[in-house]
């Protein structure tokens, strides 16, 4: 094994990069998780929201990818340590979905709280 040297600030992010390129190509979720967030964009940019709205929804889409990051570090992380099966392994990683879940319904609630009452009032003047 080589000796670990500490990187410089853009080694660190060429590295960080190739943590989320491994990310995306390796979770379906995070793949999900992204082409959702660009469908609440477009759709925060054609109802015109405000820009406090654009700064929680934004807040929101990036909680959840960096959730689905952290969760999938920490499943490398439980494979590399307990690569048979464990009930504690088992359980580290659904504690980590569950991390990223709470992030999920969070996201959710706020894209209705924000895009309801623009969608009911757009389905009043339609019907
Ligand atoms: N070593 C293990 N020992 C016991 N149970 C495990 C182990 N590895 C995985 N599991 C169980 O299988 C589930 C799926 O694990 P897996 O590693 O396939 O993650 P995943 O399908 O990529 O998860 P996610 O959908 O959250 O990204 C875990 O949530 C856990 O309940």
């Amino acid at each position: 094994m080589g000796r670990y040297q500490k990187p410089g600030f853009w080694r660190s992010l060429t590295q960080a990069w190739r943590g989320m390129l491994y990310t995306w190509k390796t979770q379906g979720h995070l793949q999900f998780h992204v082409f959702a967030g660009i469908i609440v964009l477009f759709f925060a940019w054609w109802s015109e929201v405000s820009r406090f709205e654009w700064l929680i929804l934004i807040l929101a889409i990036g909680s959840v990818i960096g959730a689905e990051v952290m969760n999938t570090a920490l499943e490398i992380v439980v494979d590399m340590v307990q690569p048979n099966f464990h009930p504690l392994a088992g359980m580290a990683k659904d504690v980590a979905a569950g991390a990223v879940l709470v992030t999920a319904i969070q996201a959710v609630v706020i894209g209705l709280v924000v895009f309801f009452p623009r969608l009911y009032r757009f389905a009043y003047q339609i019907f």
